[in-house]
């Protein structure tokens, strides 16, 4: 068997090296001439999965190592009988960890209190659902906008236009659609984006296309009362510099780039591959991912529950060095800002999950306590 994998799939050898041959490429370069002779496609985010691809190729299983599917064709794929997989949840806490680290940076830059901020989440499912779990056990208060969900089962779901004229801090987390009444393409256009209250802050770590861009970049230099958050960007690795410049983080989409994460990700797909193979999985990412280098923390009595959420959050990830390190990117022309945007996410250093984390508290304040159980970590 011949596989072939996007060079930035951690693991695949590890994973799939019984199966028979690798071979890696850079995502964006996978064409339908490197698919001579390949039965296995293992891909990311950047590489379009679609009938000009696969037609006429051997390639009868596609697995993408992300949660996102937009880049898969996925109604061309059931037509022609090609098996598919994608990783849902791989990396939801990355991007939890991801929008907590932005909040703590708005919070600073802003004088505003987290806790008293009215949050709005959009897309309340593997990612939204573990920040409004998070957020809620903090006790801060929240607002979820699902209609999908909304449709199917009881809960406590609000509209759009409530998250948009009620919240404080909009987070978005749909996957990008374009068909259907639940479409998400350009969810926040003109329109909407104008609707957002005085003072508020968008954050957009789902895709690019969920936000007008264009709207937006229109939008900010009128309302310099929004903080806008992009870790996604329509039409990436290009990016427009006048909106960056108008944001307060932006970052080269690695909001789930938690090793866990990634790792996951392979693991997943090779789940599914030996699934579609009729075979066991042999490999177990339990062996395979390494132990993190800060694993426990502890504290005193008398440190503040606003104290410990910041610390924990930060012991493992500071959007600030993410954001640093992309701006300095984007003074390029066009073709050296696509390169950086890509050579960003290919380096891009180890970063780990709170919830490894163990947390040892001298006093078990209750008020602690929640903090700590709320982000996940453990308590020890
Ligand atoms: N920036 C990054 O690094 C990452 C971005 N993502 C993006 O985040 C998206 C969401 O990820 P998950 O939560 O794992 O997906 P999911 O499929 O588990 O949840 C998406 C939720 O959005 C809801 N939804 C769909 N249309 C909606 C609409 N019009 N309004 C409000 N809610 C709507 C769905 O009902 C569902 O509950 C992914 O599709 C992907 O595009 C995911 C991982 C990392
Ligand atoms: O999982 C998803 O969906 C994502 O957006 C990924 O975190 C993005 O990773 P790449 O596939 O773009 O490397």
């Amino acid at each position: 068997m011949r596989i072939l994998a996007d060079e930035n799939i951690p693991l695949v050898e590890a994973f799939f090296g019984g199966f028979g041959e690798i071979r890696r490429m850079a995502g964006r370069a996978i064409d339908h001439a490197a698919l001579e002779g390949c039965d296995a496609l293992l891909v990311r985010s950047v590489t379009q999965v679609d009938r000009a691809l696969l037609e006429g190729t051997p390639v009868r299983f596609v697995g993408t190592c992300t949660i996102g599917t937009d880049h898969l064709d996925l109604g061309y794929l059931e037509e022609a009988g090609i098996a598919w997989s994608s990783a849902p949840g791989c990396n939801a806490r990355g991007v939890v960890d991801y929008v907590l680290g932005s909040l703590l940076a708005l919070s600073e830059r802003t004088g505003q209190a987290l806790a008293s901020r009215r949050y709005g989440i959009v897309g309340a499912g593997q990612v939204g659902g573990r920040l409004v779990a998070v957020l809620q056990g903090l006790g801060w208060n929240v607002r979820v906008c699902d209609p999908p969900r909304q449709a199917r089962e009881a809960g406590d779901f609000v509209e759009l236009s409530e998250i948009l004229t009620c919240c404080d801090v909009i987070s978005l987390h749909t996957p990008l659609t374009q068909l259907g009444g639940h479409a998400t393409y350009h969810l926040l256009d003109e329109a909407r984006l104008a609707q957002l209250p005085p003072g508020a802050w968008l954050i957009n770590a789902s895709r690019g296309a969920v936000v007008d861009n264009a709207a937006l970049r229109h939008l900010l230099p009128q309302r310099p009362d929004l903080c806008a958050v992009l870790d996604v960007w329509e039409g990436e690795p290009e990016v427009d510099p006048g909106l960056a410049a108008l944001c307060q983080l932006v970052t080269p989409h690695i909001a789930g780039y938690s090793l866990e994460g990634k790792l996951r990700g392979t693991a997943q797909v090779y789940a599914a591959f030996c699934r579609a193979q009729g075979l066991s999985p042999a490999v177990s990412l339990d062996q395979l991912m390494p132990a993190p280098a800060l694993r426990g923390l502890t504290f005193g009595g008398n440190v503040r529950p606003d104290e410990l959420f910041a610390t924990l959050c930060r012991a493992v990830y500071d959007p600030r060095r993410d954001d640093a390190d992309f701006r300095r990117t984007l003074g390029g022309d066009p073709a050296a800002r696509r390169l950086g945007f890509d050579a960003l996410r290919r380096d891009y250093p180890v970063r780990r999950e709170i919830t490894g984390l163990q947390v040892h508290l001298e006093k078990a304040d209750p008020r602690l306590v929640a903090v700590v159980r709320a982000l996940g970590a453990g308590l020890g």
